[in-house]
């Protein structure tokens, strides 16, 4: 592994993922470790150039940066910060769980990286365990945009098929349409694997865990980790909403961190909404 591609010297492999390989590699000249993206297809290169863009402008403590992106030997790469350390989906799988502060110290890093991005128009898409990594520090950073978009440029979701996660899939994203929102279902997914070890929706295949998705159908975290607090219970109860007009936004999620009393407070358009319903019946 002594490869060299326009000025990094790749010292590791670090994985492959759906857009390509990862490495560790070197800058020859200044000596600073990253990570590089090798994206397999040269014809989504355009779809990486898009990552690249989206990222570079992106400057959060809680988001991996971005350094540099550059097509060599008709190969589109992507340079990274290279963040040590293991992902948020390792830390759950080798502790069963977290402890409930552990979990709320993550959520509100993580919903402040979304609120950061949503405030700009930038959808994640893929937010998983799997794509935040613990710092040496203990700090969660989000890694991935392969699949982030700006929220306005529909352009790469007319590929007719679903892209992203399945078991962090928000209900609207089955029927190809992601928002801000979508988002703030996959932090409510990663809230509750973080405090149960479980994956609120679990299931054989994907068609059955897009059908307990749909309908929310999702079993108590309570019944799977009994000393859960009920505001944590009540706090994944307004993410993991079919609706994504009625679903927390990342700000909401980072006011009640604040302020726990506002989850008590009652939702003032509910009977509207109940009327409304019995109205279109
Ligand atoms: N900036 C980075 N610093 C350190 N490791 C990274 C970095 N980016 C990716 N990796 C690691 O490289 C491997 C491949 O990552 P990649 O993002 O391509 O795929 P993935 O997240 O495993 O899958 P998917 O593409 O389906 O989300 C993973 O183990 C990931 O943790």
């Amino acid at each position: 592994m002594n490869q060299t591609i326009r000025g990094y010297t790749l010292t590791q492999w670090l994985g492959s993922g759906g857009m390509g390989e990862v490495y560790q590699a070197v800058h020859d000249s200044t000596q600073r470790t990253v990570a590089i993206k090798l994206l397999s297809q040269l014809e989504q290169a355009e779809r990486f150039r898009n990552e690249a863009a989206l990222q570079a402008s992106v400057r959060h403590p809680h988001i991996a940066l971005i350094y540099d992106f550059f097509v060599e030997k008709n190969l589109p790469c992507l340079v990274m910060e290279y963040v040590e350390g293991p992902t948020l989906q390792q830390v759950i799988r080798k502790n069963a769980s977290l402890s409930e502060e552990a979990a709320w110290k993550y959520l509100g890093k993580i919903a402040s990286a979304l609120d950061y991005l949503h405030q700009r128009d930038i959808i994640h898409r893929d937010l998983k365990a799997g794509n935040i990594k613990l710092t040496r520090e203990g700090q969660p950073k989000l890694l991935d945009f392969g699949l982030a978009r700006q929220a306005n440029s529909p352009r790469l979701t007319r590929q007719g098929h679903l892209v992203g996660t399945v078991a962090s899939m928000a209900p609207e994203q089955f029927s190809g349409e992601s928002n801000a929102a979508s988002d703030c279902w996959a932090l409510g997914v990663l809230f509750y694997e973080m405090l149960t070890g479980y994956s609120p929706f679990g299931g054989s295949t994907d068609s059955e865990i897009g059908r307990l998705i749909q309908k929310a159908d999702y079993l108590s975290p309570v019944k799977l980790q009994p000393a859960i607090s009920r505001a944590s219970e009540r706090l994944i109860n307004k993410l993991l909403v079919v609706s994504p007009e009625r679903r927390l936004t990342a700000r909401q999620v980072l006011d009640i961190i604040k302020e726990p009393a506002l989850l008590d407070k009652s939702d003032w358009m509910e009977p509207m909404r109940k009327l409304w319903g019995k109205m279109k019946l």
